[in-house]
């Protein structure tokens, strides 16, 4: 199965911000301040009114920024999302209608799994890269290493989501399983609210260092 470009990028840029924005004029400011760090990859999630109007503006005014939407919970948000330009989905569960909207679509989509179960449904539907959610919460690498082994062979990846950070960040990036990581601790609400762009691009840098070095190893 060819993987969509967009996620080879995804894979190269190694982490996904994920974002709850709240004032779509922060959107754009956060956009830049995350690109001027070396994060080139976000994703807005669908948990706020601002969330589709931001998209549009982020792609519109930062055309660097590989964005996507999250929390799509329902099939009708995918047309909403590639309307505003969302290159990509993702979602916290499997939910087979979303996942068949989005391939209908032309969606590039990763479904969240927290089982075997989940993952054959996931499978079965054609997506081969599949969000891991709540990856610390789950059991983090060892709970995915121990489940994982029956569908190496065709070639699955993962992103580990939920209570990835600092800490923790240079261990998921390295292990083959795991073609990128994400999550919100690089966008803290106090600094959004705050309009702290420096200390947004400073979490952002201390990431691209954190991924390049451990990938160099
Ligand atoms: O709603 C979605 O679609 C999501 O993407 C869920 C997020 O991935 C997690 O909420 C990130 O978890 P933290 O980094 O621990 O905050």
């Amino acid at each position: 199965m060819k993987v969509p470009p967009i996620f080879e990028k995804l894979e190269s840029a190694g982490v996904l911000a994920v974002v709850i924005l709240d004032d779509i004029d922060t959107a754009v400011p956060l956009a830049k301040a995350l690109l001027s760090g070396g994060v080139n990859a976000m994703e807005l999630t669908l948990r706020t009114e601002a969330a589709l109007d931001s998209l549009a503006a982020i792609r519109q005014e930062v055309p660097d920024m590989l964005v996507g939407a999250g929390t799509i919970l329902k099939p009708e948000q995918v047309s909403q999302v590639i309307e505003r330009g969302a290159l990509f989905g993702v979602s916290p569960g499997f939910n087979r209608r979303v996942v068949d909207s989005a391939a209908t679509e032309g969606l590039p989509f990763a479904p969240g799994i927290a089982t075997a179960s989940d993952i054959e449904a996931a499978i079965e539907l054609g997506c081969r890269l599949l969000k891991y959610f709540p990856a610390e919460a789950l059991g983090g690498l060892k709970y995915l290493r121990a489940m994982s082994p029956p569908y190496h062979h065709l070639g699955v990846k993962y992103v580990p989501l939920g209570g990835v950070g600092r800490e923790n960040l240079a261990e998921y990036i390295v292990d083959p399983l795991i073609a990128f990581v994400g999550g919100s601790w690089l966008t803290p609400k106090d600094k959004i609210i705050a309009k702290d762009w420096k200390a947004i691009e400073e979490l952002a840098c201390q990431a691209r260092t954190t991924i390049d070095a451990a990938r160099k190893k």
